[in-house]
């Protein structure tokens, strides 16, 4: 599966732990982050991560293009619902791709929690049914 893992700066220290917590998981996958939410996923686990620019310079919308193409199988989204971004529509618009495509989105550690059980599980392989 194709996962994008992206986190806000005041959630990025929680995304970081949820990821270093999952690592036998993730590391099954394919991860794609914007520009530093990559860059602290790789300096803390290791990982591989496609990084793409950071999120208010185009980051989220190169991720919500990867969805329109149907790249992207999961997204993980730690949000900071208590601090204005500057790059809000570009934010709007990566969520309403994951309704548009009906992409499973965790936009806070409780649902993430749940999907990387369901990953796990194989709930999701019907993604790669028409492939
Ligand atoms: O702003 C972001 C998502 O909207 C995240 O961008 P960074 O990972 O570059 O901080």
């Amino acid at each position: 599966m194709n996962i994008a893992l992206i986190a806000h700066d005041r959630k990025k220290e929680a995304l970081i732990q949820f990821v270093s917590a999952y690592t036998p998981i993730f590391e099954d996958h394919i991860l794609f982050a914007t520009g530093t939410t990559g860059k602290k996923i790789i300096e803390a686990t290791g990982l591989p991560v496609h990084r793409f620019q950071s999120g208010p310079l185009g980051g989220d919308q190169q991720i919500g293009a990867m969805i329109a193409n149907n790249e992207i199988d999961l997204v993980i989204f730690f949000r900071d619902p208590l601090t204005a971004q500057p790059h809000e529509p570009d934010v709007s618009a990566l969520l309403r791709l994951c309704d548009v495509y009906d992409i499973p989105l965790a936009s806070n550690m409780g649902t993430a929690e749940v999907l990387i059980h369901g990953l796990e599980r194989g709930d999701f392989n019907w993604r790669t049914l028409d492939e």
